[in-house]
């Protein structure tokens, strides 16, 4: 006899969750957001302002209600936060410090709390890259400093999730290149990651998991293969004489290719399959090119194009 199973959607998910509703007033808010977590992904929350990434953080974390959802948050029913949160570490918009005491203090003061010991906060303040001002009064740390304390006092407790917004506000190149390379060392060390951010370009670097909102509802999820599969790759082609690049341009739109200008390219709308027939067709027209790229959306162009909206380029 032959059984049939439901798949669980759950197995392999540090965070699935579906049917989130947390209405304010004027009817902004999460509307029916589904979201997964795969574990030990490092996955991207993106979305506009306003498009709810906080709301959904800040009830994963248990700090709001939701009128409405179901899911579960490490194997733990998403409607018992005390059951799953000892193992999740945040940073929700800017870290709650003691600008009065040292960045090491602040962290003894919630070790203490947590019960544990010296050795998590130098590894705390090791793994951000605090150690050399962890003696300094915190009233007189830089915005970055302060982010990368809040990121140590997160990770105070080892957590198995660790959940991120906006940690890259006030970094610095070197700071955000440092905390990409502390996500990516976590997340091989077994930890998921869920991470907002507007700065797409490090998202793109850093994620291997997107999640797409938009006023309070998921337009999409999965990984990079996924995100790919959703979006047209385009092909970048250039003349050889840049006069030519109009004649190209009507040259192609006649043969039927979509076709938009961009820093004295073309973009053409076509499947990487067709890179040789088009070349044929510029030079059955006398056109010479000497740029021909199959190019993949970048995030931000995958991002504004579920969104609806032109890419920006
Ligand atoms: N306490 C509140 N009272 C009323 N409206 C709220 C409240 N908190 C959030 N909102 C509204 O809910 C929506 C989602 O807000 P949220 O802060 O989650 O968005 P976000 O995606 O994190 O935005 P940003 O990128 O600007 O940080 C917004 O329209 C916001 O104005």
């Amino acid at each position: 006899m032959t059984q049939t199973t439901t798949p669980d959607p759950t197995a392999g998910s540090a965070v699935h969750v579906a049917g989130l509703q947390r209405t304010y007033p004027g009817g902004a808010g999460l509307h029916h957001l589904d979201l997964t977590v795969p574990t030990g992904s490092l996955t991207a929350l993106i979305g506009p302002n306003g498009s709810g990434k906080t709301t959904t953080m800040r009830l994963l974390l248990g700090l709001d209600q939701p009128e409405a959802g179901t899911g579960t948050i490490l194997g733990s029913p998403f409607d018992h936060p005390a059951r799953y949160l000892p193992e999740v570490g945040a940073l929700i918009e800017h870290p709650a410090l003691y600008p009065r005491l040292t960045g090491r203090t602040n962290l003894r003061v919630l070790a203490e709390l947590a019960g544990l010991g010296d050795d998590r906060i130098h590894r705390a303040l090791s793994l951000t890259g605090m150690q050399q001002h962890a003696d300094r009064l915190v009233a007189t740390y830089s915005l970055g400093m302060r982010q990368r304390l809040g990121i140590a006092a997160a990770l105070l407790t080892e957590p198995r999730l660790l959940i991120l917004d906006e940690p890259t506000n006030g970094l610095d190149p070197v700071g955000t290149a440092q905390l990409r390379e502390l996500l990516r060392g976590l997340t091989s060390a077994g930890t998921t990651v869920l991470i907002s951010s507007h700065q797409l370009n490090e998202l793109d670097a850093t994620c291997d998991h997107f999640v797409f909102l938009h006023q309070g509802t998921t337009l999409f999820q999965g990984d990079r293969d996924a995100l790919a599969a959703s979006q047209h790759s385009y092909v970048e082609a250039a003349p050889e004489s840049p006069d030519q690049l109009a004649a190209l341009a009507s040259t192609l739109q006649e043969a039927g290719y979509g076709v938009r200008q961009h820093e004295g390219r073309l973009l053409v709308d076509t499947a990487a399959e067709h890179a040789g027939e088009l070349n044929r067709t510029a030079t059955a027209h006398g056109i010479t090119l000497a740029h021909l790229t199959v190019r993949r959306p970048t995030l931000e162009e995958a991002f504004f194009s579920v969104l609806g909206q032109e890419p920006q380029c």
